[in-house]
């Protein structure tokens, strides 16, 4: 099979691919520039849009290249378990590298050690356009580099959703499922490494400027830093679950995860602690923990359904998931029906939206700026939702209707 021709096109087929590399690459720009704004509105008319010279700076090149530099490098190190993957269509398993909380850890002794020395950690928000601009050219050479090589690449190792013959399409989805130059996996790479471990010290950045500012971290900072850093920290540590996911599984490595890894992440997640250097936020104490409790609660179910599922599915007899029910499919393969995957189809959606919401909180009601992370997020969650269903639907058939009779709701009980 040379190409999937009739594979229904997903992001609104070729012209959503079209589209969606010039429009999100600007959007990264615009919320970066009227965040820092003093109106932080969306709706304000002109855009404070930047002048073309601070969109540039040959220090943040510097600072990309040699970022992404020491994160090739950290992953490279042998220390840590190393773990195989899904087995691929031509019967054979990948090996990763399970030492992503080691490079988060050493990387922390380094920045702790540059901070000491007197680094000026806050000029990361002087800095952040330019670094954006230089992450978005970084992603563009990526996706490029990869649609090309991928011709090269036997049919085997083709994605089946990336492969239609539409050159701007297969850009967009990733023509190549599991890139590698020698050991070194691409997109495992990509999607925990440089982007996630550098949204935290960009928040980390943000931080420090405020200490410049107003001689000490705000409350609401605090809290944003320490949320998101337990939401990074929590992935490296499960590093090995993020082999199942459908990103690895199933999406080829082109523009939209070179983007959405590199570029997308680091810059529109943290949104909320630089908004917090411009507007600051008083926080009351029984306001905070509320906050705190609430993150707990979106943790406490997200870390626990995505652990019992990969229990599950990784050793089905172990005791922590024997005793639940589950439902047989013609694969061979059984759904769990009860335990947290009985109470919605997608319980980890639900903790990592509660969680979501955690993190603009801080920066009070005033603004919507920094509620962009919830609101994208549950368009993305409800359309990634639509699309495991469909192919879990093409994957279980029957039993898939029968799940989703016994368990109706998708992500939120009793609402959707
Ligand atoms: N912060 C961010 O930007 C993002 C975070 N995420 C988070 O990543 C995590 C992983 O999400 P994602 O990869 O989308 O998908 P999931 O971890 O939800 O995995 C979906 C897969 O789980 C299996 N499955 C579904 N229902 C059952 C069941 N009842 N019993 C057993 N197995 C079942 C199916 O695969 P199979 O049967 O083949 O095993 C299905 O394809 C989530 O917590 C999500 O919130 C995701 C996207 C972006
Ligand atoms: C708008 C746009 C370009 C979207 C691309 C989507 C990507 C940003 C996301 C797709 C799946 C992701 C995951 C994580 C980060 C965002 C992307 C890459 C993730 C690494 C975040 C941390 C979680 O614990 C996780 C490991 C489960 C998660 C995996 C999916």
């Amino acid at each position: 099979m040379a190409t999937t021709h009739s594979a229904e096109k997903e992001f609104g087929g070729a012209l959503g691919a079209t589209c969606i590399p010039v429009f999100l690459p600007l959007t990264v720009l615009y919320l970066l520039s009227v965040c820092r704004s003093p109106a932080a509105s969306v709706l304000q008319w002109p855009p404070p849009l930047p002048p073309a010279a601070q969109l540039w700076d040959p220090l943040a090149a510097v600072l990309v290249v040699g970022w992404i530099t020491l994160q090739s490098f950290l992953y490279l190190l042998p220390i840590g378990k190393v773990s195989e993957g899904l087995v691929l269509r031509d019967g054979s398993k990948l090996k990763y590298p399970i030492n992503g909380f080691h490079a988060l850890s050493i990387t922390a002794v380094l920045l702790i050690v540059c901070l000491w020395l007197g680094m000026p950690l806050g000029y990361l928000f002087e800095l952040i356009l330019p670094l954006a601009v230089c992450a978005i050219g970084v992603s563009y050479l990526l996706s490029m580099y990869l649609y090309i090589r991928s011709f090269w690449a036997p049919q085997h190792a083709l994605s089946l959703g990336g492969n239609t013959g539409n050159p701007l399409y297969d850009f967009f989805m990733g023509r190549e499922l599991n890139p590698r130059i020698g050991d070194f996996d691409l997109k495992y790479f990509c999607e925990l490494r440089p982007g996630l471990i550098g949204w935290v010290v960009i928040n980390l950045g943000m931080l420090m400027k405020e200490v410049e500012l107003r001689g000490s971290p705000s409350l609401a900072m605090q809290l944003v830093n320490g949320f998101q850093l337990l939401y990074v920290t929590d992935a490296l540590w499960n590093e090995e679950a993020v082999l199942t996911t459908m990103d690895i599984v199933h999406d080829g490595f082109g523009f939209m995860l070179a983007f959405g890894d590199l570029a997308w992440v680091p810059f529109t997640y943290g949104l909320q602690a630089m908004f917090l250097v411009v507007h600051p936020q008083s926080l009351s104490t029984l306001g905070a923990a509320g906050i705190i409790l609430l993150n707990g609660i979106g943790y406490y179910i997200f870390r626990k359904s995505n652990s019992q599922k990969n229990q599950f599915r990784r050793d089905p007899t172990h005791k922590s998931v024997a005793h639940l029910e589950t439902i047989a499919t013609a694969t061979g393969k059984r759904l769990l029906v009860s335990g947290w995957w009985g109470f919605v189809r997608h319980p980890n959606y639900l903790g990592d939206l509660l969680m979501a919401l955690a993190w603009s909180l801080p920066c009070g009601m005033s603004h919507i700026l920094p509620y962009f992370y919830v609101i994208y997020f549950t368009i993305l969650l409800i359309h990634r939702e639509a699309r495991d269903e469909k192919h879990c639907r093409a994957k279980y058939g029957l039993a898939w209707d029968t799940y989703c009779r016994r368990v109706p709701y998708r992500i939120l009980p009793y609402i959707y």
